[in-house]
């Protein structure tokens, strides 16, 4: 049963699309609704955590912001699966470079994600549960992304539960397992999704990089993330 409006968001059933785009911040939801979709509405004002849906490609979508962090993701996307009868949340975001391989400006398609957040235990298995995105979803992405001759990388990587880690080393321990890069939301996103039989996937530009010190300038975020949401769009079209 699908109970709509919820504490978090007003959007009545049916003004959410099956696909919603996340990025963590509202006012990139917004800027992404102004550049790429047709006729689009604002379904959700609460706490600011801004929703839109209209049309890409004529096929409708939504974009809403997910906040910071995994308590916040799997807040939203709970609400978006189970209540708003979301079919597929795509991602989007940016991530600091830990391994060597990435540099900056590329996209990581995340198609696992490991964390140090005990988001799983709710679950109650009788194991650790590997987060990993829905394979459909990241074939398509890395196909498009291929043939629009993208910068991508696809891999493992960190969903941690902090930004300013008081052993920064911390990161490097996991490079050794391969991981690509460190953002705060895959992994609870996954969960949420594989609980609900549902499909995420997560794309990550990498904005900064632990390893080098070099990070984008803000009109240079701005680019990259451009590419980034094209990629997410054009994946989500493709899905129908
Ligand atoms: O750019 P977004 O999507 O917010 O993602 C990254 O940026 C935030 C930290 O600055 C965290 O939310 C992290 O996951
Ligand atoms: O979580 C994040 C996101 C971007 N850059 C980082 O270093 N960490």
């Amino acid at each position: 049963m699908y109970i709509t409006p919820t504490p978090h968001n007003e959007a009545a059933l049916g003004e959410i699309a099956k696909t919603v785009l996340m990025p963590g911040d509202p006012l990139r939801a917004k800027e992404i609704a102004d550049a790429f979709l047709e006729d689009y509405t604002c379904v959700n004002t609460v706490r600011n955590m801004l929703a839109f849906t209209g049309t890409y490609m004529g096929k409708k979508i939504s974009v809403m912001g997910s906040g910071m962090g995994m308590p916040s993701i799997g807040i939203y996307s709970y609400e978006l699966f189970h209540h708003y009868d979301v079919d597929c949340i795509i991602r989007v975001g940016s991530a600091g470079g830990i391994s060597k391989k990435v540099g900056l400006r590329d996209i990581v398609a995340v198609m696992g994600a490991s964390t140090n957040s005990n988001y799983a235990s709710q679950f109650h298995l009788p194991g650790t549960f590997a987060p990993i995105a829905d394979f459909s979803l990241l074939r398509h992405a890395v196909e498009i992304a291929e043939a629009k001759g993208l910068s991508i990388q696809v891999g493992n990587i960190l969903s941690s539960d902090v930004f300013y880690n008081d052993l920064p080393e911390d990161s490097f321990t996991w490079e050794k397992m391969g991981i690509l890069a460190v953002e705060m939301e895959a992994a609870a996103l996954y969960m949420n999704a594989a609980r609900a039989g549902k499909k995420a996937l997560g794309l990550m530009t990498i904005s900064d990089h632990l390893a080098t010190g070099e990070a984008l300038s803000s009109d240079e975020r701005q680019t990259g993330f451009a590419e980034m949401i094209g990629l997410a769009l054009d994946t989500a079209v493709t899905m129908e």
